[in-house]
């Protein structure tokens, strides 16, 4: 039995606490940054904002204070917004225990610094790091329905205590030691989803989805493996396996906001919309662009998704401008 405190009680943190109180064993808590959250859910026992449909078990406890959600906690489960991560860690670096594992669900890089979730982790914390991602929507792993997820750590004990206690008939994880490959693929997909989504809003057909899907893995490997990751990690349930499901399925925000942005609608209109809900590509696409300069990596895709989502670029000038590229080998 562990003592999990879930931080972040979004869709995808209240989705994850539902999935482990389902797999029962564990102490189960649920923090929320808005206390005002905290209470809707402890007073509804539903997540109405983020995630209605799912009746919260009395035993998830809820609470809006940070210190005792990770009293004596074994596994941290990181899952706020990824622009959120420092702020909450170094808020309670103070109160780390050293054999607490601090696991991160949170698919983004952050903004200014370009760092993945785990080198946001390491420069504030030393305690043991693992990361969770794949296919997943919340939804889907709320209402019990089949969904395979991999945890990567540079520990593969830590990686197995997760796999333990995250396992149930309907959660299968596999195990992994490529952190940036893990974290990257789960952070580049939601960027090739908004381009996906935009060529949907544009109305282009089943082809171009396919042709950004397949060219979209290959830059998304590119710049994995500069940054450490391993090339087969990318074909693999954070790499391709997350990519065609926000490609192509409907409860992706990411692809939406692109769907969005290719029917001509503005970005903070957009964004206005979403109604606090993250779609965390908006931030990845220049952090991800940021880090393809850095390591001279080529990302086509990547570079006409930031001109559309920063610059004001026409979505449909992008696909022209894709389609227009040099010929070159695959
Ligand atoms: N929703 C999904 O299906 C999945 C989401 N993820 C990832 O999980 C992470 C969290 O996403 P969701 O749970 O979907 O979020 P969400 O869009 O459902 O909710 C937004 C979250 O941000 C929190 N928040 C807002 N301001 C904050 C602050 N100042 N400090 C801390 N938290 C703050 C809100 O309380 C809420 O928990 C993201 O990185 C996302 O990519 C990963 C897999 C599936
Ligand atoms: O990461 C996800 C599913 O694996 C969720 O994708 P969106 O953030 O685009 O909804």
């Amino acid at each position: 039995m562990s003592r999990i405190a879930v931080l972040g009680a979004g869709a995808w943190g209240t989705a994850l606490a539902l999935s482990l109180a389902r797999r029962g064993g564990h102490e189960l808590l649920l923090w929320s940054h808005s206390a005002a959250l905290a209470e809707q859910l402890s007073e509804a026992g539903e997540n109405l904002r983020y995630l209605p449909g799912f009746t919260l078990p009395v035993d998830i406890h809820v609470t809006s204070d940070l210190p005792r959600a990770i009293f004596e906690a074994d596994i941290l489960l990181c899952v706020t917004p990824s622009q959120h991560l420092r702020g909450v860690l170094t808020h309670i670096a103070p109160l780390l225990t050293r054999n607490q594992i601090i696991l991160s669900a949170s698919k983004g890089i952050e903004e200014t610094s370009f760092l993945r979730m785990s080198q946001v982790v390491a420069s504030i914390a030393s305690n043991p790091f693992a990361v969770l991602s794949g296919p997943s929507f919340a939804q889907e792993v709320a209402a019990g329905m089949p969904t395979a997820v991999v945890v990567a750590s540079t520990f593969p004990q830590v990686a197995q205590t997760i796999q333990r206690d995250f396992t149930s008939p309907s959660l299968r994880v596999y195990t992994n030691e490529d952190v940036p490959g893990v974290e990257l693929g789960g952070s580049l997909k939601n960027v090739i989803a908004l381009a996906a989504g935009v060529a949907n809003g544009l109305n282009l057909g089943h082809n171009s989805s396919a042709a950004l899907i397949t060219r979209g893995i290959a830059e998304m490997t590119r710049l994995a493996v500069a940054c450490g990751g391993r090339r087969q990690t990318l074909a693999g349930l954070s790499g391709a396996g997350d990519l065609i499901l926000t490609c192509t399925g409907s409860l992706s925000r990411n692809r939406t906001v692109g769907i969005e942005l290719g029917l001509g609608r503005q970005l903070p209109e957009i964004i206005a919309s979403l109604n606090g809900k993250v779609a965390e590509g908006v931030g990845s696409t220049a952090a991800a662009l940021g880090l393809a300069a850095r390591y001279a990596v080529e990302m086509p895709i990547t570079e006409q998704m930031d001109a559309i989502l920063h610059h004001n670029k026409n979505p449909k000038e992008a696909i022209r401008e894709l389609m227009a590229r040099p010929g070159r080998d695959e």
